[in-house]
């Protein structure tokens, strides 16, 4: 009798990798910010990560009021380095510590005809010979209104990205990158996952004290199981003194959407080892990939 063998399919993480996610206590002072999140991606560098996630806003309180004053463009050298600060400082922790660094988000300011300002809420994603390999920007506005507990509207301030992101991290494969809110809405997810063979999604995020304990890890934990494939989340630390609180919570979700490493809401730097052979083994369990009734309903990710 003959048994036919299953094909090995190449992993989608080619090799074994360490992420962390630091979840950083950023304050007022854009500078201070920026020199604390260095500290930080050092020590996650220092303790083996190849790959280092900063939350969202990490340069700047949360908050529609913050984002103007704090904006900057997106200005590579040779324009002066003061111009855009904090593109600098993240280039040089990605070189300076030798990691893939997802930079978490800054407001960004971009200008048409010298004239009209947008602001954006924006993700860069270095390589560790300081080179920019991606820039995000958030592509689903907050925009909630929770009577008695949340309203939120960066639509009034903020303009929205039109762009699926995905990024090759060069010896590891391709990662998905987006912000916060985009988390909700599955099919940026799916896209990343299926279309560009992602191994892991990651979120800068700043949920809130009322929809981070209902919602937060449970869409951390729900784009893993649909994807089969690495989530992380990278909060800001709360701060009780700020507008806004954050959640915290920073996490990281492996294929079987198991939490595999879960922050409390202090600064903290959380990690896991990913490894490919886990993608492949709650694909090859539960084999969803080969299941999709594609004549029932469409593929998104096409
Ligand atoms: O979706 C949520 O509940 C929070 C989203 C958020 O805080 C954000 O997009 O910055």
């Amino acid at each position: 009798m003959s048994t036919i063998t299953p094909t090995p399919r190449p992993l989608l993480l080619k090799k074994p990798v360490k992420l962390a996610c630091v979840q950083l206590a950023s304050g007022a002072d854009k500078a201070a910010n920026l020199a604390h999140a260095a500290a930080k991606v050092a020590e996650a560098a220092a303790g083996g990560a190849k790959i280092v996630v900063l939350p969202e806003c990490f340069n700047s309180p949360y908050g529609c009021e913050f984002f103007p004053s704090y904006a900057e463009p997106l200005l590579p050298s040779p324009p002066p380095a003061e111009s855009s600060p904090s593109f600098h400082a993240l280039a040089a922790m990605a070189r300076d510590n030798g990691v893939y660094l997802i930079g978490g988000s800054i407001p960004e300011v971009a200008e048409s005809n010298g004239r009209d300002k947008k602001y954006y809420n924006t993700s860069l994603t270095f390589g560790p010979s300081g080179a920019l390999l991606s820039t995000h920007r958030k592509v689903h506005l907050f925009d909630i209104d929770i009577p008695g507990r949340i309203r939120f509207r960066e639509s009034e301030v903020l303009s929205a990205g039109s762009a699926v992101t995905t990024v090759e991290l060069g010896e590891y494969g391709r990662v998905g990158v987006a912000i916060c809110y985009d988390i909700r809405f599955p099919e940026l997810a799916m896209i990343a996952a299926r279309r560009d063979g992602c191994f892991a999604l990651v979120y800068p995020g700043a949920f809130n004290t009322t929809t981070g304990p209902l919602h937060w890890r449970l869409q951390g934990q729900a784009r893993a199981m649909d994807n089969q494939i690495y989530v992380a989340l990278c909060s800001p630390a709360r701060d009780t003194t700020a507008g806004y609180h954050a959640w915290g919570h920073s996490l990281i979700v492996d294929p079987m959407a198991q939490v595999l490493v879960e922050a409390d809401e202090n600064e903290t730097i959380v990690s896991a080892e990913l490894d490919g052979a886990r993608i492949e083994e709650a694909r090859s369990g539960i084999p969803l990939r080969d299941q999709r009734r594609f004549d029932v309903y469409p593929d998104v990710s096409q």
